[in-house]
């Protein structure tokens, strides 16, 4: 009996976890972005950009949205450490993918990483999130241009979206969480990995 009444407990009252990825080549700002999370979403101030360097490990990022805690793993984009990306598809719930939106001799670069991050069978169903960061920079291209020239194929049957944001100024980046919290928590792959781990949800009726 008690242990029923625990897991009713548990599953009325904690919160969720996810696991979301932070990719993109090399300088698109993803460490830059994650600091501006904990600076928009927990009580502690994320680094200044001056103090942020290329990341060869990894950085780990936890805040909480809502009913939901988010544990965001940003990995380095530099060429050599991209083949380190591959061993957290199999946990990660969803991806945010960042591209320097101003910086389009690098977009081709960008496109073929995450078409190649796409084609892996371990981030199969995973909800992707596409940021055109750095539209604070004057020549920064909008989502919609970064969604056309990119023109990625085999989208469809993935739940994404572009979104235009900033590392610095923070613009785009409440609406992409919410938009994202909202994909995983009704994603079939969620189910997936609640079910990998065990989690036994409690009948309704
Ligand atoms: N103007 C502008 N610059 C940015 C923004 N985000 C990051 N930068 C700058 O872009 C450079 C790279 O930023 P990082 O956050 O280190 O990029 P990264 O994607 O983590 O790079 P790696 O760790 O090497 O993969 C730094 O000089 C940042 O200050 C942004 O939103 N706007
Ligand atoms: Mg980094």
């Amino acid at each position: 009996m008690f242990s029923l009444m625990h897991g009713l407990w548990t599953y009325m009252f904690s919160k969720t976890e996810f696991h979301v990825l932070i990719l993109g080549i090399d300088k698109a700002g993803k460490t830059t972005f994650l600091e501006k999370l904990k600076t928009i979403y927990s009580i502690s101030e994320g680094l200044p950009h001056d103090r942020i360097v290329p990341t060869v490990g990894l950085n780990i990022g936890r805040i909480e949205v809502a009913n939901a805690k988010i544990v965001f793993w940003d990995l380095g984009g530099q060429p050599g450490l991209r083949s380190i990306w591959e061993k957290y598809y199999e946990e990660a719930h969803a991806l945010i993918y960042l591209i320097d939106a101003a910086c389009p001799s690098r977009f081709e670069d960008s496109k073929s990483a995450l078409e190649k991050a796409l084609r892996h069978e371990d981030l199969q169903g995973a909800p992707l999130l596409i940021l055109a960061n750095k539209q604070d920079l004057p020549n920064a291209v909008s989502a919609e241009e970064l969604d056309r020239y990119l023109d990625l194929k085999k989208l469809d049957e993935r739940v994404y979206m572009f979104e235009a944001a900033s590392g610095y100024d923070g613009r785009g980046i409440k609406e992409s969480i919410e938009w994202l919290v909202g994909v995983m928590e009704r994603s079939k792959r969620t189910e997936t990995l609640r079910a990998r781990a065990g989690y036994v949800p409690v009948p309704t009726s």
